[in-house]
Formats: C-alpha cells, sequence, structure tokens
C-alpha cells in the first residue's frame, strides 16, 4: 500500500510520516512553502511541487501506484486568512478541488482530510460534538468546511471515500525529539511560552483576562501530534476495512485548559518561570473549545495516549534541542 502525503514536510504531516512509514510506503508532496527539508522523512519518496498544480499530480499519480491520500497540506494561520483570504480560497479550496480532481481521474479512492475546530466558529456549547452546528467566523475556517461539503458531494457520484478529521489544538512533538512543531511565524500558546523559557522570546502575552471562563484566560483542548498521527492510520484502515466511510471526527483530549494553566504547566516542566505581559482579547478567539472525542473512540477505537503534562514535555525536549 502506497499512500501520498499532501504537506508531510510540515509539522504534523511530518509526524504522521513517522508513524505511517513503520507499516506503509510513503510518498510526500510539498512546496516547502511552510514545511521544512528536515522534517522530510529519509524512509518516504520526496515530490517537491505544489498540489494545485495538474501536471505535478499527473507525475505523482503515474510514477507511484498510489491507495490513498492523506492530505495536510494548507495555509492554517487565522489571522492571515482575514487580511488575505484569496490565498485562503486559492490554496485551501481550489489546490484541493484540483487534487480530488486527478484522484477521481486516476481511480484513487481513499481520502483522509485535515479540517479543524475552526469549522465550528464561537460555539453555544461547552463540549463540541460532531452534530454542534459549524458557523466559521474566519476564511481559514471557511475554507476547511467548504472542502468538507465538496468532499460529500463528490463522493456522492465518484467512487471516493473520505474521513474528516476535525482537530482541535495539534501540540507536542515526536518522543524521538527529532522532529516537532516549526513554524515561521510561530503563532501557538505552547511553543511561544517554551521559546520564551529558553531564552527566545522577552516575555508572553496573554491575549485577554476578561473571557467567561473559570480564570478569565480561554480554554482549549491540547491533543498530542502523535495521537493525531493515529488517529489518521485508524481512519485509513478503518476506510480499507469497511468500518467507516465519509465521515466527519473531532480529535480532542475532551480536557479543557486555560492559558494560564498552560502557562503554569511550561513553567513546572521547565523548571523556569515566565514574563507574563496582560493584554486584550485577539480578535476571533472563542472562550472556550473542548472536544467530544467520542465518535471515534466508539467507531475506530481510537483514544488520546498523551496527557498534557506529558504534550508539553515533549514540546519542550524538542524546543530545547532546537535551540541549542
Ligand atoms: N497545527 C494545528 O494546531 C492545526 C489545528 C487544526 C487543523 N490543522 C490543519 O492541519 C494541517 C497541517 O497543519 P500544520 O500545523 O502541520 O501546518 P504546516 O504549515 O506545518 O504544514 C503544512 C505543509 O503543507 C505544505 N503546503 C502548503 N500548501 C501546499 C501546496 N499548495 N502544495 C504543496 N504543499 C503545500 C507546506 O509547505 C507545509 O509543509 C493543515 O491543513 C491545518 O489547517 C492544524
Ligand atoms: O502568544 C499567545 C498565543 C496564544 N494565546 C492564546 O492561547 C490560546 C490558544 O491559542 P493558539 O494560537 O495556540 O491556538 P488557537 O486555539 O487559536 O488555534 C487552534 O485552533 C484554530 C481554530 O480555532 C486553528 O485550527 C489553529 O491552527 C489551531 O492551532 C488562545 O486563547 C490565544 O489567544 C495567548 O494568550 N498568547
Amino acid at each position: 500500500m502506497t499512500i501520498l502525503v499532501c504537506g508531510g514536510a510540515g509539522y504534523i504531516g511530518s509526524h504522521t510520516v513517522k508513524v505511517l512509514t513503520s507499516e506503509y510506503d510513503v510518498v510526500i508532496l510539498d512546496n516547502l512553502t511552510t514545511g521544512y527539508p528536515f522534517l522530510l522523512n529519509d524512509k518516504a519518496s520526496f515530490e517537491k511541487g505544489d498540489l494545485g498544480d495538474p501536471a505535478v499530480l499527473d507525475r505523482i499519480f503515474k510514477k507511484h501506484n498510489i491507495d490513498a491520500v492523506f492530505h495536510f497540506a494548507a495555509n492554517s494561520l487565522v489571522g492571515e486568512s482575514v487580511q488575505n483570504p484569496l490565498k485562503y480560497y486559492k490554496n485551501n479550496v481550489s489546490a484541493t478541488i484540483t487534487l480530488l480532481d486527478k484522484m477521481v481521474e486516476y481511480g484513487v479512492n481513499k481520502f483522509i482530510f485535515s479540517s479543524t475546530a475552526a469549522t465550528y466558529g464561537i460555539p453555544d456549547t461547552d463540549l463540541i460534538t460532531e452534530d454542534t452546528a459549524t458557523n466559521p467566523i474566519n476564511p481559514y475556517g471557511k475554507s476547511k468546511l467548504m472542502i468538507e461539503d465538496i468532499l460529500s458531494d463528490v463522493s456522492d457520484v465518484h467512487n471516493l471515500e473520505y474521513v474528516v478529521l476535525r482537530y482541535f489544538n495539534a501540540a507536542g512533538a515526536h518522543e524521538s525529539a527529532e522532529i516537532g512543531e516549526s513554524h515561521d511565524p510561530e503563532t501557538h500558546l505552547i511553543p511561544i511560552v517554551l521559546q520564551h523559557l529558553l531564552g527566545e522570546r522577552k516575555q508572553i502575552s496573554v491575549f485577554g483576562t476578561d473571557y467567561d471562563t473559570p480564570d478569565g484566560t480561554c480554554v482549549r483542548d491540547y491533543i498530542h501530534v502523535t495521537d493525531l498521527a493515529n488517529a489518521h492510520i485508524l481512519a485509513y484502515e478503518g476506510l480499507v476495512n469497511k468500518e467507516v466511510a465519509n465521515e466527519v471526527f473531532n480529535l480532542g483530549n475532551g480536557a479543557g485548559y486555560s492559558v494560564k494553566e498552560i502557562i503554569e504547566v511550561c513553567e513546572k516542566v521547565s523548571g523556569k518561570s515566565a514574563v507574563i505581559e496582560y493584554a486584550d482579547r485577539r480578535t476571533g478567539d472563542p472562550a472556550t473549545l473542548v472536544a467530544s472525542s467520542k465518535k471515534i473512540e466508539e467507531k475506530l477505537g481510537w483514544k488520546p495516549q498523551f496527557d498534557l503534562e506529558e504534550i508539553i514535555g515533549s514540546a519542550w525536549r524538542w524546543h530545547s534541542k532546537e535551540t541549542k
């Protein structure tokens, strides 16, 4: 079995490739716009190119006997998506349509799609299930929901089966500390706090202290990147074994932690104290986003293996190594 991983030189894609290569042949397609050569895996073939380019896809589908596509490649900065919506609709929607078109043409009929909690917008519940209404409030979340809708329509008339995985807050690094989270600019809380504790940033800003949460700061559901990687493999095997088809699943730990709590755990793990600036709210941040992942537990037996301290511990080992 050969799996094409679009975006395999990025954060979550590279961790999934690491798990996948123990059992499957892997081809990575990446244009290295936000991914890095050092995240590429020696055991996988690498095709440099853009998934919006039909000629690149022709080359790959002719050269490799692809059985399934895992699609991580996207732009995913919420603020940037508001400033530059066309970039998001072009890369996240248009390029994905090109990919789906070529999959249909070449008869590649299994697809695992990276979606996001941002599809829910500002939900009116504290525990989000897949039945919670989707109401994205920025072009990034909208672009992901558009692909979810397109997948549903395409699978009605073509031989294409898919699983949509809506990740909550991906965090942590591989246990080897060989790969970990690398974004430039980094906007995610945990790497920012750890980079500060390693002396790379003067201070950290807490965006908003007046939310309707126990300590006034935003609550999120942090999920280890290896747990996300494992969910992809279960989803793929579920498609192959006909246990699931054309389903949407949340992926989170089911526990919410506030920004203040995250900083405290980072301080505990690192043994260092943070310099904190309390700042205004960041536009578009919902107060609380916590996932119910009961559906994927019941249908595919997925269960997260890592708790918050393990997530932050693995990230700390990665960032400490990266800083040396
Ligand atoms: N990081 C999170 O917390 C999070 C949460 C929810 C959803 N997601 C989704 O998960 C996926 C992976 O996120 P990540 O944090 O690993 O991002 P990332 O930026 O590290 O990885 C994306 C990869 O895709 C590549 N890429 C982008 N556009 C491409 C194109 N047109 N052609 C070829 N390659 C292209 C980039 O070079 C990069 O290697 C994204 O789809 C993102 O929207 C991430
Ligand atoms: O320097 C910082 C960075 C973040 N935060 C806060 O920490 C929380 C988590 O922020 P992140 O940026 O780490 O994560 P988000 O919850 O904003 O983003 C996650 O969910 C989004 C959808 O809601 C996207 O899917 C995104 O890729 C994913 O990481 C938020 O309340 C944010 O305001 C700070 O206080 N200071």
